[in-house]
């Protein structure tokens, strides 16, 4: 389905109730199949999440998680230390390309049973559950917090618990504090300290009701529009000022694009007024690498200058982001420099109007791109990607009176 998208109104004002974090979400069903005692209030209905969820109801034969990383990764963990289960867990053309062995050869450490169906490294594998004994492990955490906070969820659940000692750069440490966190609200004790984690071993836990925050990478394409658009006010609910998803920093950011964001009890608020903003935005992306591609273009809309670090990992994501990102943003006659790790956007006097959009099997390129019609008409190819975390994204650009058809 390819969409195209236009918007003129410049004063915007709505009210929006994004669905739940798909990374939270996928914690906690995880957590909820060791721990049943677990409720779950305001639950993803992204893909993402409707994948992990059919994936441990199924629990056995061949499991297919499409493209969603974070089940990959917490299903891999999971069926290698449950008992009997014996399952081939697959994905997307991409997912099969996206790497799993610093996961798989940890796990393989700790006494697992897994191997590799195709291509050493890469999914899809092959489980049979057993009993995991070994309680420290070793893991690089450079390329994907992911592995981190799959051996994570597994810990308690463990004899004697489970200590990961993390070597290299730690790179989407807020995930892994994430992780943490809601293991704590569960009543499950553990320690994250310099390169250390400990997870304690816990057999049961009391009964606890979770409530999952609206997802914050979501939020970001709202952040765009405001900035983009001369005035805003754009409610957004359940939300919470201290939030567990690393992705609240772009209260911080947007401050630079002229966006105030108000908490209200349970709630946030995303302000414009006409005027102040940076001439040119400067981050290291490294602990909140899924909203590069949202702050990209955000400046690419306002002819800002834009650099942009610590973005080692897009490249392994749903997409080569950073090709991605390259490629889409020179259709509009932008200039793009990258490297392994860092983005340079020139900045960019003129837009070219009526551009095809494509979004490389990635959501983000879908999402990140539409607040562009603010400033010229485009269209968006394969737009139903979006459902991989936010199925309604379309439904609500609409409200803020986005012409899409
Ligand atoms: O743990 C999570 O829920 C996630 C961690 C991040 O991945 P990496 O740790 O691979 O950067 C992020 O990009 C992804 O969207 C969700
Ligand atoms: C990278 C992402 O997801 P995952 O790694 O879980 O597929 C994302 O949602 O931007």
């Amino acid at each position: 389905m390819t969409l195209s998208l236009q918007n003129s109104n410049k004063n915007l004002i709505s009210e929006l109730q994004i669905t739940g974090s798909k990374s939270e979400s996928n914690r906690l069903l995880i957590l909820q199949a060791l721990y049943p005692d677990i409720q779950i209030e305001n639950l993803s209905n992204s893909d993402d999440t409707t994948v992990l969820k059919n994936a441990l109801e199924k629990g056995s034969g061949v499991i297919d998680i499409h493209h969603a990383g974070t089940a990959m990764r917490f299903l891999t963990a999971y069926f290698a230390s449950k008992e009997g289960c014996d399952v081939e867990i697959t994905g997307s053309k991409r997912m099969t390309e996206r790497p799993i062995r610093l996961l798989v050869d940890a796990l393989q450490r700790m006494g697992a049973n897994i191997e590799y169906k195709n291509e050493v490294g890469y999914p899809p594998l092959l489980i049979k559950g057993k009993k995991l004994h070994v309680d420290s492990v070793k893991l690089h955490a450079n390329v994907s917090s992911q592995y981190v906070s799959a051996l994570m969820l597994i810990g308690a659940s463990l004899p004697k618990g489970l200590e990961i000692i993390l070597e290299g750069q730690i790179t989407s440490t807020p995930y892994i504090l994430m992780t943490l966190e809601i293991m704590q609200h569960a009543g499950i004790k553990g320690t994250f300290k310099d390169d250390r984690i400990y997870i304690e071993p816990a057999k049961s836990i009391a009964p606890a009701t979770i409530a999952v925050e609206s997802d914050w990478s979501s939020a970001s394409y709202f952040y765009s529009i405001a900035a983009i658009t001369d005035t805003a006010e754009i409610k957004l609910s359940n939300y919470r000022k201290t939030s567990r998803q690393g992705d609240s920093c772009l209260a911080e950011i947007y401050k630079h694009f002229g966006v105030e964001t108000e908490f209200q009890e349970n709630s946030i608020v995303l302000k414009k007024q006409e005027g102040t903003r940076s001439s040119r935005i400067c981050e290291d992306l490294r602990n909140s690498p899924d909203i590069a591609q949202t702050i990209a273009v955000t400046c690419l809309a306002l002819g800002l200058e834009c650099k942009l670090e610590g973005l080692h990992t897009l490249k392994i994501k749903e997409t080569d982001r950073l090709q991605a990102l390259k490629n889409e943003m020179e259709k509009f006659s932008a200039k793009v420099e990258i490297t392994n790790d860092h983005l340079h956007l020139l900045p960019c006097k003129s837009l070219n109007e009526n551009v095809e959009v494509e979004t490389y099997n990635d959501h983000r390129m879908a999402m990140a791109f539409a607040p562009l019609a603010q400033k010229v008409p485009l269209s968006i190819k394969d737009a139903d990607v979006v459902s991989k975390s936010y199925p309604d994204f379309w439904k609500d650009l609409k409200k803020l009176d986005f012409l899409v058809r």
